[in-house]
């Protein structure tokens, strides 16, 4: 029994870091037809020794038993949505109404990044273990998906490295590239299957299965933009916060930088919209948000939106044709 279990854990070690390289490093080190074939064996050693099945086994990657229905998940944080600016003069206006709520006249750090195109998730780590997952929902409720998210090589089942907080809890986009939603509409339209208008659809409709292996045969992804519960136990910096999910396993937008001031968010607005094509997936606009989170929280809320926060939209795209 030993040889199985040390089998078992070697197969896990080797998927997990197999799948980290891959999918958060970008950067395989062997090819996907070794990563099949290990996870081939795992399946098997697993279907001879079900004990050995566990929420943080990599064999979760091919799905499972399908759920009746998803039940609700109540976000102690509330996930809010972003105000929205459209012109360099409503940057500005952003920038002076914060300068005027705080009666100071601060040069901010603003973290930035693009504003992906894909469905919000909510992703609970207990011990460094991947425990709930689930949609933004109106903001107060969302639905769990548990199940569907761990089919996403891109998310890490076990957080990797040390010191994490007893709950962490990671918010990002899940998306799907552009690349894996033109294959997928390809391979649908020859089969005479569904095929989704853009890959934001593709994403919420493959996220909302209650088949989870029909999730896991679709391709995609996940960025990390921020921190709920947990977060407290976190630095004051949102860009440190991020680099630290980061070396904990979660994956970044490459294009996350720190910009001064609404000049230099707008310089980084211009410079993603010029790449916008180039970019491996969709998205929107931009994000901008303080980096310093005592001033976040010394900003607040206004209903429903930061107003330590706002995306900046791009004119929308000619409509896709089918
Ligand atoms: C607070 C918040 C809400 C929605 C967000 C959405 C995105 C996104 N769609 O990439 C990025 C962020 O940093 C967000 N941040």
């Amino acid at each position: 029994m030993s040889d199985i279990l040390s089998r078992h854990r070697q197969l896990c070690e080797l998927l997990t870091e197999y799948g980290h390289q891959y999918y958060v490093l970008d950067n395989p080190t062997v090819p996907d037809a070794e990563y099949d074939r290990l996870m081939r064996e795992l399946i098997a050693l697993e279907a001879e020794h079900p004990e050995l099945k566990t929420p943080a086994s990599p064999s979760v990657r091919v799905g499972g038993q399908p759920l009746s229905a998803f039940s609700q998940v109540r976000h102690e944080i509330p996930m809010l949505s972003l105000d929205n600016v459209f012109s360099d003069e409503e940057l500005q206006a952003f920038e002076q109404r914060m300068r005027d709520r705080l009666k100071r006249e601060l040069n901010f750090t603003f973290c930035c990044e693009p504003k992906l195109d894909g469905l919000a998730v909510s992703l609970l780590y207990v011990d460094g273990q991947l425990v709930q997952a689930a949609t933004r929902g109106d903001g107060t409720t969302g639905e769990e998906i548990t199940d569907n998210v761990r089919t996403i090589k891109a998310i890490p089942l076990v957080l990797r490295g040390s010191g994490w907080p007893a709950r962490l809890e990671v918010r990002g986009e899940v998306f799907m590239p552009k690349a894996g939603f033109e294959a997928m509409n390809a391979k649908a339209l020859a089969a005479g299957e569904k095929v989704f208008v853009n890959p934001r659809n593709a994403a919420a409709g493959s996220l909302r299965q209650l088949d989870s292996r029909i999730t896991a045969s679709r391709p995609l992804s996940f960025y990390a933009y921020g921190v709920g519960v947990g977060g407290d136990e976190l630095g004051n910096s949102h860009f440190a916060r991020l680099t630290q999910l980061n070396a904990w396993g979660l994956p970044l937008s490459p294009e996350v930088k720190l910009k001064e001031g609404a000049a230099g968010c707008q310089a980084f607005h211009d410079d993603i919209l010029a790449r916008r094509g180039e970019l491996p997936y969709e998205i929107d606009g931009v994000v901008y948000k303080v980096d310093d989170i005592a001033l976040q929280q010394e900003l607040g809320f206004v209903a429903r939106a930061p107003r330590w926060a706002t995306a900046h939209k791009f004119p929308a795209e000619e409509e896709m044709t089918l």
